[in-house]
């Protein structure tokens, strides 16, 4: 094997605060916003993080969305319920106070979730999140199934024509046909958004659509965590450096 294989992968600059100055900014949720829990519940959004974005989001002319794995109905319960929204992978949109537009639960997801339950049975650690329209088996708490989560998840989506998603410690299954990539081109589209220069902030590999779609239209992405292989052009460590990022955008 050659010595480059070995090779670190070159680390990734810091944003430059400028890059917020007439951006439309888009923000994952866990793993960006908030750190990383033993389990989804575990997740708290304190008020000053509500108010830091409020902050920007009013500094940039509305220009702000979050855009998440997580079905809507949770981000509202975890309190982002004045902001722009897109849920579960890109699927769902909601404005602040309004309904949401989502395509229905389908059945199949139902008869997934009845499998995964039935999967995590007797096997401490496995958890199966129910979503709005989607179904998600983790294994944080067990990573010794993850091969086998793996296994049955990629079954089940081919079975019942759903998408897989992969994430961190954790396999979803969804209805296709959208991603966090999708979803900034649609946002882009209309006002607030529209006007502004795409940045997308975001950890997983769910949020390289979204660097990618913030490149492709002039904009960039912003990669939260250790280097990988990635389409963002800018890095930042963790996510305390997000706040502080986004705090110092406020700042201006
Ligand atoms: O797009 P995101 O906002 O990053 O959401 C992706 C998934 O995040 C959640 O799972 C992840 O965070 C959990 C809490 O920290 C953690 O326990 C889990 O291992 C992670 O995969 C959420 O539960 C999923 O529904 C989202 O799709």
């Amino acid at each position: 094997m050659s010595e480059s294989a070995f090779a670190p992968l070159p680390a990734l600059p810091p944003p430059p605060t400028a890059l917020l100055n007439g951006a439309a900014l888009f923000l994952d949720f866990d793993g960006t916003l908030a750190p990383l829990a033993e389990t989804p519940d575990a997740v708290d959004v304190d008020d000053d993080l509500l108010l830091l974005l409020a902050r920007l989001r009013d500094q940039l002319g509305g220009r702000l969305a979050i855009v998440s794995g997580r079905s809507i109905a949770t981000l509202r319960e975890l309190g982002f319920g004045d902001f722009l929204l897109s849920g579960t992978h890109g699927l769902e949109f909601a404005r602040p106070g309004a309904a949401v537009d989502a395509p229905p639960r389908l059945p199949a997801i139902d008869a997934v979730e009845a499998a995964f339950n039935a999967f995590v049975e007797g096997k401490p650690g496995l958890l199966v999140e129910r979503k709005s329209i989607s179904v998600g088996l983790h294994f944080r708490g067990a990573p010794i199934w993850d091969e086998e989560a793996g296994q049955l998840a990629k079954a089940l989506a081919d079975a019942h024509g759903l998408a897989l998603q992969r994430g961190k410690m954790l396999y979803e299954l969804r209805p296709g046909g959208a991603d966090k990539g999708s979803a900034l081109l649609a946002l882009m589209q209309t006002a607030p958004m529209a006007g502004g220069v795409p940045v997308f902030i975001g950890d997983d590999v769910t949020d390289e659509e979204g660097f990618a779609a913030a490149a492709e239209l002039g904009g960039a992405g912003i990669l939260v965590g250790a280097p990988r292989p990635t389409l963002a052009a800018f890095c930042l460590e963790q996510v305390a450096a997000v706040r502080h990022y986004l705090a110092e955008g406020v700042a201006g």
